[in-house]
């Protein structure tokens, strides 16, 4: 596989505390990648390492093929784009003209301040003073500075905080379109599970400085298959009597006290359905509810690792 990103045993000590660990990220290319950790896990220590920032404590960041080191760390960053902090803009300046100035300071031609602008869909409003842009525009403008001249790989920290919903989908929906429209990769961190599920294909899942986990969204959305729960008269013997006929199912308790018990069964057809509970019914068990549910992803996150973060 071809990578964007590399990191191997990367680690960053502050004050005698090691804040990200021996982290081994492996960053695909031409997809969105989701780095994801709650607040304080390392996400933005771990980006400014990539970017040449902060100085590793130990190991190594690997991007587009080059080991970064003192002698290619210019030029290994002129083919990345960045928005790590909130950025700063002058607002009695337009968009357009702040990108100007963005791109003389970069060495990037100014022809790709409009090929920006066009990107973010700020094409519009690029010639209005930047005070007048709300939250969600200047966010997307700080994207396009990210973008001028072209960069292969974006790495993106925490775009949407602060955003409201309308801001946090333009956001989201330009982010997927980059790798789509422009075969970039773009690294994204967020603290929320469900903004990554929305528009990453590969995830990083990292807490108290140390990668957790690290895959494709889809096995993380493979183990969250459907289930049934069937609330019956009696719950042991509709178990051995569907074990008896071969169908998987288990017990396990809910309500307030934890006193029900229910039997769960893993998604059936609806004729495979239809012959459980005729089972059930001719061997006078009664089914007095049904009910169908989808395990969180928070709750796949913790069966696959055993260990439980918060991420909503
Ligand atoms: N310059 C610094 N000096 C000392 N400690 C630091 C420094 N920068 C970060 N840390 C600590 O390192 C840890 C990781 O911080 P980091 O900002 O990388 O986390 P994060 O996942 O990006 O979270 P957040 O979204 O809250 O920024 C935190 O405990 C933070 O306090």
């Amino acid at each position: 596989m071809n990578y964007a990103i590399q990191t191997k045993n990367l680690c960053k000590e502050y004050k005698g505390e090691l804040r990200v660990s021996h982290l081994n990220l492996n960053i695909p290319s031409g997809c969105v990648y989701g780095f994801l950790g709650p607040n304080g896990a390392g996400k933005s220590t771990t980006m400014k390492m990539m970017l040449g920032l902060v100085k590793p404590t130990d190991g190594a960041v690997r991007i587009l093929g080059k080991t970064m080191n003192e002698k290619n760390r210019l030029t290994v960053l002129s083919m990345i784009g960045s928005l790590i902090e909130s950025p700063a803009y002058y607002g009695h300046l337009s968009g357009r003209e702040n990108l100007e100035i963005a791109a003389t300071l970069k060495g990037v031609n100014k022809k790709s301040v409009s090929h920006a602008l066009e990107i973010v869909h700020l094409n519009d409003v690029g010639n209005k003073k930047v005070k007048h842009y709300s939250l969600g525009m200047k966010q997307r403008l700080g994207i396009a500075c990210a973008l001028l001249g072209n960069p292969k790989l974006i790495l993106l920290d925490e775009p949407t905080n602060g955003l409201d919903p309308a801001g946090i989908q333009e956001i989201r929906q330009l982010i997927c379109r980059l790798p789509k429209q422009y075969g970039m990769t773009v690294l994204v961190s967020s603290h929320l599970l469900s903004e990554i599920d929305q528009m990453a294909a590969e995830i990083g899942i990292i807490d108290h400085g140390e990668l957790l986990f690290e895959n494709s969204l889809h096995v993380l959305h493979a183990h969250s298959q459907e289930s049934l729960h069937l609330r019956t008269s009696e719950p042991k013997r509709a178990l051995a009597l569907l074990k008896e006929k071969h169908v998987p199912a288990s017990l396990s308790t809910s309500g307030p006290d934890r006193r029900d018990t229910i039997l769960s069964l893993p998604m059936l057809s609806d004729s495979e359905l239809s012959g459980v509970l005729r089972a059930l019914i001719t061997d006078h068990i009664e089914v007095f509810r049904i009910e169908e549910s989808k395990k969180s992803l928070e709750d796949i996150f913790l069966d696959l690792t055993g260990r439980s973060v918060c991420l909503s």
